[in-house]
């Protein structure tokens, strides 16, 4: 049999479901044996891929988180277009299927699909209604606006709660999403979409207020920090923490581990600022396939790439992880199974990425070099939540050091 390397950078339940996907591709068929392995968080899995592509040792598909789009699309030579592995493999391929907003994100200019948008995410607001309870808040309070949470943060502390609020992935949900959210612009050049020759807006008013505010609840204790990407969850899943701003694919650990009642809420807004709310964005990762290959590698590839997009695999991986249904028919079918109704909140995520059209502010993120951006804006935030900076000399900081990157990025890329 064929064999397709897949790399991935799950573990835990996301990492169990994907086995799962894959046995049953393999159990579905004799001509290929996708082979999947995890290679560490996100950002080590991306380094695992272009280290080994250096080395002539790449996986037929790499997962690459939505950070490392721009510098996937700038690989050129190292990835094969998910169009054309499709076209070439035969395999049956609709990208008409796929929502536009997921879609958009990993296609060019010209409209062609370049990776496969297979686990596509966005933020929401997660409650712990018994940590609500227990300190004496009800449980059904708006918390619709962050001043709307700011009043219940304040409740939560008079009664008692130790850990307010918590989140996962700071840049991604307090600034990159908040700036869409909020129709204000987080980079020059339509986010990057228009061109090289970007420079992030970060260090706005908007911004700077928001982060102020986190700050503050953060002096007061109110706003627990536990990490850049998503350590916060084993707190918020083992009931230590009563909100939790984490992306829709949390689902996947707090369905299957919480014991205590939770539900989820749209991402919160600041009322009367920006055009909120607006909609927010995509995160999560994609599957690229790299070059290099097998002409009959690539055919197993399409042929899995196939299954993974089937309207049934879709929906029950929707259902089980929080994340998109990545095709129109695999959210009409998760409905009318009335998986919906049944868990109420799960079509949130959909619904506060689709509900508006989106602007040029609020279509996504494409900046190069932005893994290592991001590790810029962690350590700025980092420096508000312990106190030693302001929000906006933090927000000066991370502008001046990423811009940086990003002429970098421009001139290796013209
Ligand atoms: O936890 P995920 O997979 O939804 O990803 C969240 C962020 O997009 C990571 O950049």
């Amino acid at each position: 049999e064929t064999e397709v390397q897949f790399w991935h950078a799950f573990t835990g339940r996301l990492g169990d479901l994907v086995k799962a996907q894959v046995e049953e591709f393999n159990a579905s068929q004799d001509e290929y044996t996708v082979v999947e392995s995890h290679k560490g968080n996100y950002s080590e899995t991306l380094n695992a891929g272009i280290a080994a592509f250096r080395a002539g040792e790449q996986p037929h598909i790499l997962m690459v988180f939505e950070v490392g789009t721009a510098t996937m699309m700038a690989a050129g030579g190292a990835i094969k277009p998910v169009y054309e592995v499709m076209e070439q493999s035969g395999a049956s391929f609709d990208p008409d299927a796929y929502i536009g907003a997921v879609k958009g994100y990993y296609t060019s200019t010209d409209g062609q699909m370049l990776s496969l948008p297979f686990n596509s995410s966005t933020p929401v607001l997660w409650v712990n209604r018994d940590a609500m309870e227990a300190a004496g808040v009800d449980p059904d309070t708006d918390l619709s606006t962050w001043q709307k949470v700011g009043e219940t943060l304040d409740a939560l502390k008079a009664g008692g709660e130790e850990c307010g609020l918590v989140t996962a992935w700071q840049s991604w949900i307090h600034l990159e999403n908040f700036s869409a959210y909020h129709d204000v612009p987080f980079a020059s050049q339509d986010n990057g979409f228009a061109g090289l020759d970007t420079e992030l807006m970060l260090n706005g008013p908007a911004q700077v207020a928001h982060l102020t505010a986190m700050g503050e609840w953060a002096a007061d204790g109110k706003f627990i920090y536990t990490g850049r990407r998503n350590e916060g969850g084993a707190n918020f899943r083992a009931g230590e923490c009563a909100l939790f701003t984490e992306s829709s694919a949390g689902y996947a650990g707090i369905s299957s581990e919480a014991e205590f009642d939770f539900d989820v809420r749209p991402l919160p807004y600041w009322e009367g600022v920006g055009n909120a709310p607006q909609n927010t964005i995509i995160g999560g990762a994609s599957l690229w396939v790299m070059s290099g290959h097998e002409d009959a590698e690539y055919k197993g590839v399409g042929e899995f790439l196939s299954f993974l997009s089937t309207s049934d695999v879709q929906a029950s991986w929707h259902q089980n992880t929080g994340y998109l249904p990545i095709t129109a028919e695999a959210g009409v079918a998760t409905r009318e199974a009335g998986f919906y109704e049944q868990n109420p909140g799960t079509d949130i995520a959909v619904i506060q990425m689709t509900a508006k059209e989106p602007t040029a502010n609020s279509k996504g993120l494409r900046l190069g070099s932005f893994d290592q951006i991001r590790g810029i804006i962690d350590e700025e935030l980092e420096a508000i939540w312990a106190g030693d900076k302001s929000a906006q000399e933090a927000m000066d900081s991370a502008k001046e050091r990423g811009d940086a990157l990003l002429r970098r990025f421009e001139a290796a890329n013209r």
